[in-house]
């Protein structure tokens, strides 16, 4: 009998990592093949079983994608732009399957994720949910039917160690809402309001982000209109359905063709 598709986690110390070792382990489809640190981090060359407090599971933390992807089909990424940058090289070279959760890039450092993860089937998403995925479909149609005379602000929530803002899921639904409209977000986008900011600009699509606490991902769409809003919201309470849906991405990736790809292709939304 073969055995299952190996996965390697990248950033595996990282609440991210943790959570998706959690969800392989109770996969029957899929088994850890590796895991990774950056160079330098504590856990290197440690047990991860121990590393994350249990018993020993005999996979060794390393920092080396290239040598672990030789057992496995499969990277799932959820650490920083630049790591995620040098682990597509690595997934290219092996032609593997890479899924990326991470998020903050600037549109630079999209294209250069672009090309560095030529030869790779690249699965990327700031939002790795089908709840957030199917509001992205929604959010395009809503603001497509109300048109842009009615104002749309993107509000997102998140724990206090979220380094970027707008959160990936929110660029999401804002670029959703743009194709909604017709636009190009990048010509609309209200970002960082702060002192006199001048009237809202007529078709513009702001962004809002709160931080703090242990909240895991909370996304609002508004749309406002003459004497009424409506408010699309999607509330996550647990990060497992980021890794879930990851896992979902490594199954559909394995064995199609090298390309880019979106959860809208995994979920066939
Ligand atoms: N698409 C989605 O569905 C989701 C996306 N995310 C995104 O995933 C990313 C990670 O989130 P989260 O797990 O909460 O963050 P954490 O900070 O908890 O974890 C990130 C991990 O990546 C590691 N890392 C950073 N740089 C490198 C590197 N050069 N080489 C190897 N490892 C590295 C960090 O190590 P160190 O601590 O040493 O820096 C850490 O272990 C963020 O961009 C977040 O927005 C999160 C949830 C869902
Ligand atoms: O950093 C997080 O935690 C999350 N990041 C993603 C984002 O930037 O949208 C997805 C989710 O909201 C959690």
């Amino acid at each position: 009998m073969e055995a299952e598709p190996g996965v390697v986690v990248t950033g595996v110390s990282g609440r991210m990592g943790r959570m998706l070792v959690q969800e392989i382990a109770a996969s029957d489809r899929l088994r850890l093949a590796g895991a990774l640190e950056r160079p330098g981090h504590d856990w290197i060359g440690q047990d991860l079983g121990l590393m994350l407090g249990g018993t020993e599971n005999g996979v060794i933390v390393g920092s080396d994608l290239g040598a672990a992807l030789e057992g496995a089909a499969a990277v799932v990424d959820f650490t920083a732009p630049a790591a995620t940058i040098a682990f597509a090289r690595a997934a290219g070279a092996a032609g593997a399957v890479h899924v990326i959760g991470t998020t903050g890039f600037s549109d630079a450092e999209l294209d250069e994720l672009g090309s560095a993860g030529t030869g790779s089937v690249q699965i990327r998403a700031g939002n790795m949910s089908l709840g957030v995925n199917l509001l992205v479909q929604i959010t395009r149609q809503v603001a497509a039917a109300l048109g842009p005379d009615w104002d749309v602000e993107v509000v997102e929530a998140h724990h206090g160690r979220k380094v970027d803002a707008p959160s990936g899921t929110a660029l999401m639904l804002g670029e959703a809402a743009a194709e909604g409209h017709g636009v190009r977000l990048s010509d609309v986008a209200e970002r960082g309001r702060d002192g006199i900011t001048g009237a809202r600009k007529p078709g513009a699509i702001g962004f809002s982000a709160i931080r703090g606490g242990d909240i895991v991902g909370e996304h609002d769409v508004l749309f406002a209109g003459p004497g009424e809003r409506v408010v699309l919201r999607h509330m996550a309470t647990d990060r497992g359905i980021f890794a879930r849906g990851a896992l979902r991405a490594v199954l559909w990736g394995i064995g199609k063709a090298p390309g880019r790809y979106d959860m809208t292709d995994v979920l066939g939304l």
